[in-house]
């Protein structure tokens, strides 16, 4: 028994792979304006999910930076790797029990990290305390 496969209305897919998904599109048959409906839907909570991590993010790096402050006061060096196996252990557990493939908060940890030592690193180097609120610094 061969399956009948039909393809999709493809009319904005582009020849780099690209495929603009939008409700402008001129979408023939009623199947795939209905798929496009519900990724509009998806696409709305991925953007509210974008603006928590974004938010989350700004108030990590506020946090990490004032730390940055006081080791530079203490003397103390950017990096803990003690404290950061703990943190690895810790979210891949957290990743695992909620179903993220663990690689990813590795990924995540690894980033945010790598970063706030950055950070670390050069307010030690000017001496200066950018303040709470200052998370470029
Ligand atoms: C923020 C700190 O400094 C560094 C950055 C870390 C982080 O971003 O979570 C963790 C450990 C340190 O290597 C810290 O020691 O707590």
């Amino acid at each position: 028994m061969t399956i009948e496969h039909q393809e999709p209305q493809r009319s904005a897919a582009r020849a780099d792979g690209e495929t603009v998904i939008d409700s402008e599109g001129d979408w023939h048959d009623a199947e795939t304006k209905q798929i496009v409906q519900r990724i509009e839907v998806l696409r709305q909570s991925i953007d509210n999910i974008d603006m928590a991590i974004v938010a989350l993010l700004a108030e990590r790096f506020k946090a990490t930076t004032q730390v940055g402050v006081l080791k530079a006061e203490a003397g103390f060096a950017p990096a803990d790797y003690t404290r950061e196996e703990y943190q690895i252990e810790r979210l891949q557990q957290i990743a695992q029990g909620a179903g993220l493939d663990p690689q990813i908060a590795l990924m995540y940890k690894e980033f945010v990290v790598t970063e706030a030592k950055k950070r670390h690193k050069r307010i030690a180097d000017s001496g200066d305390d950018p303040g709470v609120l200052d998370i470029f610094a």
